[in-house]
């Protein structure tokens, strides 16, 4: 079998021996989900990773693999009835895992913290907006910057498979009635349109990356809605033994993007909350050049919510997460964290 080493990554060389792969090295083989935000976010990211390495700018260079995951086949229930996030990535770690694909394109916020052994996150894209919009309905008023929750008539429906979403609402407004809506993000908004919910709330990231950011009567302040860990963050998962593909991808990773997913997801991993359980995670790297990271726990009702912030180096983002994730778990009560 003839074999061809990969393009070399530009200014880079491996500090070892480069493995050879068993398999020919292109086309890569790229993995994504179905949705058209999955698809604009894997053509973004191939795009970044051919101004790095142009000898993959030939038409051949790539292979797209788009994969309906278990996740996108239930559309009626709630995620968290079904068996949580892992299901958004379960085919795609598996196509990897065979060798079908070479790496996989995510929105890392439906990413697990515990990926499946054998499979790594090798490369965080530059972050979008990390912030939730709200999209308001024919029932809404015109919203108040000041006060974007005002616009929503009492006792209105909210739609929203986000308990993160439901329960920092709720804790302001619990006259509203959260209800289940599901969907791809233009669904989502139609169904608002059609006044089947009278709002809800999508991540400004997918709206902007659709161009749909006109949709959004509000931007919402991590102040006013913490985000969801990784919300707004790409990041592209390889075989952990493809140590070529690895280093290629370690030449386009964003560093602030990779240090405030590392402090996020170590937040959220020290919660080790149920899919059930309202958490939001969101670090930014300040002026000071500190990392600054907000962590939330709630009750889905909204009867109970606790936020507290922790800075620190960005090297040590894995630390302060897994510190404030310990913190707001010992002082939260434990029915919130019941699967
Ligand atoms: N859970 C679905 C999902 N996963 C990632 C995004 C948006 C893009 C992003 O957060 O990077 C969305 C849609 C939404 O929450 O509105």
């Amino acid at each position: 079998m003839s074999r061809h080493p990969l393009p070399p990554a530009i200014g880079r060389t491996a500090p070892h021996p480069t493995p050879r792969r068993d398999r020919s090295p292109l086309p890569l083989r790229v993995g994504t989900r179905a949705s058209p935000l999955a698809l604009i976010q894997t053509r973004a990211f191939m795009a970044r990773l051919v101004g790095f390495c142009p000898v993959l700018h030939a038409a051949e260079a790539f292979e797209e693999h788009a994969i309906t995951t278990s996740g996108d086949r239930v559309q009626d229930r709630a995620l968290a009835e079904i068996g949580g996030k892992g299901l958004f990535a379960k085919e795609i770690h598996e196509a990897l895992a065979d060798g079908r694909i070479d790496f996989a394109v995510h929105s890392l916020k439906d990413l697990e913290t515990t990926l499946p052994e054998g499979i790594v996150l090798a490369c965080c894209m530059t972050r979008e907006d990390a912030r939730d919009a709200l999209v308001l309905g024919p029932r809404c008023g015109a919203p108040d910057p000041q006060d974007p929750f005002a616009a929503i008539p009492p006792g209105a429906t909210v739609g929203t498979a986000s308990v993160r979403r439901a329960a920092q609402l709720l804790h302001r407004r619990p006259d509203l009635r959260p209800a289940l809506l599901r969907g791809n993000v233009g669904t989502r908004i139609a169904k608002v349109r059609a006044g089947e919910v009278d709002a809800t709330f999508l991540a400004y990231a997918g709206l902007r990356r659709l161009g749909l950011e006109h949709e959004a009567a509000a931007v919402l302040d991590p102040t006013v809605m913490v985000p969801a860990a990784g919300q707004g963050i790409v990041g592209v998962t390889v075989r952990a033994a493809d140590v070529e593909l690895r280093d290629l991808l370690s030449g386009i990773e964003d560093a602030e993007a990779a240090a405030v997913s590392r402090a996020e997801r170590a937040m959220l991993a020290a919660l080790d909350g149920s899919c059930r359980t309202p958490i939001g995670g969101h670090a930014e790297i300040g002026a000071d050049g500190a990392l600054h990271l907000t962590g939330l726990v709630a009750r889905a009702d909204g009867s109970f919510l606790l936020k507290r912030a922790i800075s620190g180096a960005p090297s040590e983002a894995e630390a302060l997460g897994r510190t404030l994730g310990e913190s707001l778990r010992r002082d939260s009560p434990a029915d919130i964290f019941l699967p």
